[in-house]
């Protein structure tokens, strides 16, 4: 067995550490605890760090971790060096002596790899991988406990442990029939209390039952939020536009997003709207974001100055976590929608963050659809055995290319237009979740989690970045197709249909990519010595195809589900923990300084000076910022409003607003 360096300095051999002197088990760990205020978990964490006692002092206090997650933390704490690992390691010497335009001539090899579930294919052939390369990686998933993880997240389990939280943004879309525990609670008739709440307003807005300030009906809806608060409603929002269904139900409605705190997105996202028609949802988990607040501060200053106060009550509700903050910002709580802490912001789209404007827009009907087909995928997740779970495949296909291959990135390439924002959604969703550089007992990973996301919408990629994935870096590719398109164009005299054409690229991209092209082959087509080297291709570039029938509210909920559950596998697999975010931390405290700066320069006119606590860089940039606006000094803050309101030549309001 390896002797490995433990996490707290002493030697460990695989994960039975030798531990130090009168501790007992591997919870030997630097004490923590972070200074936001979100976080409770310290001082718990800290007390079952004690070794035995510590671990029975856990049973006994309220929500700590089951004996059994306690068991899979131990089990996964050196998961990159145990034996399931190091076979990995070692077999990447066999692959790297196939191609897979060999691998691809073996058909029995591709059916192995041919998965269906409930209509959506997942062709994982294109990988680089054997039936060995499957048994070593479910022998790794089964070494890290990934069974016993994944129940333990479906049971309630305070899996997110530096937040002491539960995991289960699945059960916000669980049947009104199922039982799902958090903390002792049955937490799905909370679940359907809001989503109930959520139909019923949507109904009387979209009916004209719920009327603005001045009697009109609200028309137009803007969604204020970011992160997790707005990528996963954009996503699903850009899927169901172009489905007939979807769009039926949404005629003479608009929905737009307010994210960025930039004064442009502002302008874009109010640009051509009437505030006696708009209604604003203002979505935040913990409704202290800085964006968000200041867009939603901007927002209602808009509503307010030409509505008046009092239209606050109509035109504007939230979603959030924290009703208490809702009501301080002046939101009545009977228009706020509420959440849970065991929802996390990037998996919060079937939460009322994504239900709420998304029924606005479509009606709660086609919104249920959504939260169907997640669910649907979640139980295959949940049942389905490893070797037939595409989710699990997907995931620990994942894990091979990254960890084992040495290929960081992934690129997201759904052959439909209207999955245009998957890729973003999922960028957060996966890089959010396990960009981590520490295992879940803190030590530091000996190796690197978390994939490089990123995506087009094929065939735009093509004419982009698709260079680079054929002849220069090898990055992995999960190619989206749709059998059935959601608009159906074939003229006169084209050989296929506007679809067919799109998706013959779908095929074609990913054999271009495993197989490649030979100078042998290039020879026998004449092409020029000189050029062979530029036009080969070496091939031998992983993929994996997924085929949906068709794009509706349903398949882009299996959608979700497959990509969020991929990661969590991973997750899992790695050893971190993919629900919490604490890298998201130090920007914001850095740019509360900044702003702390930034305002005492601005209001008494003067530039940061050396000892300001700043580096020298950062002094030098901040001043020349500043100099190069100072004619947009006033005197004192004005309520200041976005797009065409500014006058371009003063860089100030028109009067009439200030
Ligand atoms: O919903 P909130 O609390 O405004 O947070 C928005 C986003 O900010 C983050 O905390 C950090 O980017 C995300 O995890 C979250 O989705």
């Amino acid at each position: 067995m390896q002797s490995v360096r433990g996490p707290a300095g002493t030697r460990s051999k695989l994960w039975n550490f030798n531990l130090p002197e009168g501790r007992s088990t591997p919870f030997c760990l630097p004490a923590f605890q972070h200074q936001n205020n979100r976080v409770s978990a310290g001082l718990r964490r800290s007390q079952y760090k004690q070794g035995a006692v510590g671990l029975a002092q856990r049973r006994a206090a309220p929500q700590a971790l089951s004996p059994a997650m306690v068991e899979l933390e131990t089990a996964s704490l050196q998961i990159s060096q145990t034996p399931e690992w190091k076979a990995l390691e070692d077999h990447v010497t066999e692959i790297e002596k196939t191609h897979l335009k060999d691998l691809l001539r073996d058909g029995e090899r591709s059916d192995l790899l041919f998965h269906e579930f409930n209509k959506i294919i997942a062709d994982f052939s294109r990988q680089r991988v054997t039936k060995k390369t499957l048994e070593l990686l479910t022998n790794l998933a089964d070494r890290a406990k990934l069974r016993e993880k994944i129940d333990a997240m479906f049971a309630g389990e305070h899996i997110n442990i530096t937040e002491d939280r539960a995991v289960l943004h699945v059960a916000l879309r669980a049947p009104r029939t199922k039982k799902i525990m958090a903390d002792g609670v049955d937490v799905v008739p909370e679940v359907w209390q809001v989503l109930d709440k959520i139909k019923d307003f949507s109904d009387k807005v979209r009916s004209g039952e719920w009327l603005g300030a001045t009697g009109k009906p609200l028309t137009d809806v803007v969604a204020i939020g970011i992160g997790g608060s707005f990528l996963g409603p954009l996503f699903v929002h850009t899927a169901l536009r172009t489905d007939q269904t979807a769009a039926e139900q949404a005629r003479g409605r608009n929905l737009r997003f307010l994210a960025n705190v930039d004064p442009v997105d502002v302008a874009r996202a109010l640009n051509g709207l009437k505030q006696e028609t708009t209604l604003v949802v203002v979505v935040s988990k913990t409704f202290t974001t800085a964006e968000t607040m200041l867009n939603a501060r901007t927002v209602r200053t808009w509503l307010t100055a030409e509505l008046g106060p009092a239209a606050v009550a109509k035109h504007m509700v939230a979603v959030s976590t924290n009703l208490k903050l809702v009501k301080e910002f002046g939101i009545d709580p009977e228009n706020a929608f509420a959440f849970w802490d065991w929802v996390g912001g990037r998996y919060s789209v079937c939460s009322a963050v994504g239900v709420l404007p998304l029924s606005l827009q479509y009606g709660f009907e086609i919104t249920e659809k959504f939260l169907q087909g997640a669910h649907d995928v979640d139980e295959h997740f949940r049942t389905a055995p490893f070797e037939d779970n595409i989710p699990v495949l997907l995931g620990m296909l994942g894990i091979w290319n990254t960890t084992f291959l040495g290929y960081p990135s992934l690129a997201i390439l759904p052959y439909t237009q209207a999955l245009s924002k998957l890729a973003p959604h999922i960028q957060q969703v996966s890089m959010e979740s396990n960009g981590k550089g520490v295992a879940l007992d803190g030590s530091k990973l000996s190796f690197e989690a978390g994939e490089i996301d990123f995506g087009e919408p094929g065939t735009n990629g093509q004419h982009s970045f698709y260079q680079l994935i054929h002849q220069g870096r090898v990055v992995p590719c999960e190619f989206i197709g749709v059998v059935k398109s959601q608009q159906s164009v074939y003229l006169k005299g084209e050989v296929v249909s506007n679809h067919d054409e799109l998706m013959c690229n779908f095929f074609a991209q990913a054999d271009a990519l495993a197989t490649g092209k030979s100078p042998i082959e290039l020879r026998a087509e004449n092409v020029p010595n000189s050029l062979i080297p530029h036009k080969t291709f070496t091939g031998n570039r992983p993929s994996t195809s997924i085929l949906l029938p068709e794009l509706t509210a349903f398949t882009v909920g299996q959608i979700l589900s497959l990509y969020e559950n991929r990661i969590a596998v991973q997750g899992f697999t790695w050893g971190i923990n993919s629900f919490d975010q604490w890298g998201v931390e130090l920007g914001k405290v850095l740019a509360s300084k900044v702003r702390a700066e930034m305002h005492t320069c601005r209001t008494k006119n003067r530039n940061v000076s050396p000892t300001d606590g700043f580096n020298h860089s950062t002094t030098k940039l901040l001043n020349r910022y500043l100099e190069g606006k100072a004619r947009l000094l006033y005197p004192e803050p004005q309520d200041v409003f976005p797009c065409d309101l500014i006058d371009s030549d003063t860089c100030r309001p028109p009067s009439s607003y200030v």
